[in-house]
């Protein structure tokens, strides 16, 4: 028998990513080749008629999962039943800008579109904040949106672990697809900790650690570090534009993998509300390594922490802390 429509909410439907999120949604990538989609895609009004533009082609574009487009600059009709919030819509960092300066611009947003959420959305809504400060937008729609579990309020970092996995694939010569398990700790941020110490490449003989592949201590806990947390910095260098495919790509996976489930053995990183889990202060969100089932995730218990991985969960933790003080000093 057919399934039933799931509703996607897309917010900043008519800026870079959402141009290309919309139609991999559409296609599938993010909820499965059997699951019909109703999308609803906000945008603010000077952007209406763009928006409207990719509902035309939304339509030109005869996708047999897409069962209807809601396209529109009012936030409770956006919000009103959607299962799946994907929150991209806000002000983009460019060229020479920090993280911090995109903090007051995007807060505020992030305060008000929680309520519409919380009063409009399905029960159970699952919400993926991408839009920067992703960690601490996600914060702060989690605390102006208290009837919304902690669990399905959440952020992109997928995108970072994507990276790690492609340089760690790069560097070995091996397809990206046999690499798995490294973790993104922390802020969507040039604090974050791409860690390898538990990641693996798929062989013959069976997994074999990335660090024994490698065998270049120098290179893992420096360059591959820096270029992981660089890497946005790089692509707007490069493209004068913030990181859109690639980042539509990793928020189909974070959905796909929240919705459907990881792969036996296999984490994945996502940023999600912090309860105390590796001594990483509870009441921030942040990025651990986590599997999902049944539609929920859990942090993976038990890795082991050396010394420089300590220091660095711990910098980054820090970062969010003080980001967390920024946005509420945004905010009043
Ligand atoms: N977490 C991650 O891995 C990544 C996050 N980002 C962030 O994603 C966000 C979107 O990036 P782009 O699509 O490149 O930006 P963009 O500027 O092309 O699109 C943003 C869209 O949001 C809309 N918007 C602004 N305020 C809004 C509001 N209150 N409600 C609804 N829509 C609103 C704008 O009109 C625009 O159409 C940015 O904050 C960017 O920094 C970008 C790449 C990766
Ligand atoms: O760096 C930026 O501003 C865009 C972003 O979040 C990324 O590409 O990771």
């Amino acid at each position: 028998m057919a399934k039933d429509p799931i509703r996607v909410l897309v917010t900043g439907a008519a800026g870079q990513i959402g141009y290309a999120l919309v139609p991999m949604i559409a296609r599938g990538v993010m909820l499965g080749a059997d699951q019909p989609v109703i999308l609803h895609m906000l945008d603010i009004p000077p952007a209406a008629e763009s928006l409207n533009g990719v509902k035309m082609e939304l339509v030109d574009a005869a996708f047999p999962l897409l069962k209807g487009v809601v396209a529109t600059t009012d936030v409770v009709e956006a919000c009103t039943g959607v299962n799946i919030a994907v929150m991209v819509g806000g002000f983009p960092r460019k060229e020479g800008m920090e993280r911090k300066d995109v903090m007051s611009k995007n807060v505020s947003i992030y305060k008000a579109q929680a309520s519409a959420l919380e009063k409009h959305a399905a029960a159970n809504c699952k919400v993926l904040v991408v839009a920067n400060p992703a960690n601490t937008n996600a914060l702060i729609l989690k605390e102006f949106a208290p009837s919304i579990p902690e669990k399905n309020i959440s952020c992109l970092t997928r995108l970072d672990h994507n990276r790690a996995l492609g340089q760690i694939s790069e560097r070995l010569n091996v397809q990206v697809c046999d690499v798995k398990n490294v973790i993104i700790w922390g802020n969507h941020s040039s604090t974050q900790y791409p860690d390898v110490n538990h990641a693996t490449v798929k062989a013959p003989g069976g997994d074999t650690p990335v660090r024994q592949l490698v065998a270049d201590d120098d290179w893992l806990n420096g360059e591959f570090i820096t270029t992981v947390q660089q890497r946005g910095a790089a692509i707007i260098k490069a493209r004068k534009l913030s990181s859109a495919l690639s980042a539509a790509s990793a928020a189909c996976d974070h959905i796909r993998d929240w919705v459907l489930g990881t792969p036996e053995g296999t984490f994945v990183s996502m940023g999600v509300y912090s309860d105390g889990s590796y001594n990483v202060p509870p009441g921030l969100i942040y990025s651990f390594p986590v599997t999902c089932r049944d539609g929920k995730w859990s942090i993976v218990q038990g890795l082991s922490i050396d010394e420089f991985s300590r220091k660095k969960l711990d910098a980054t933790a820090e970062e969010l802390s003080e980001e967390k003080a920024l946005a509420y000093s945004c905010l009043s």
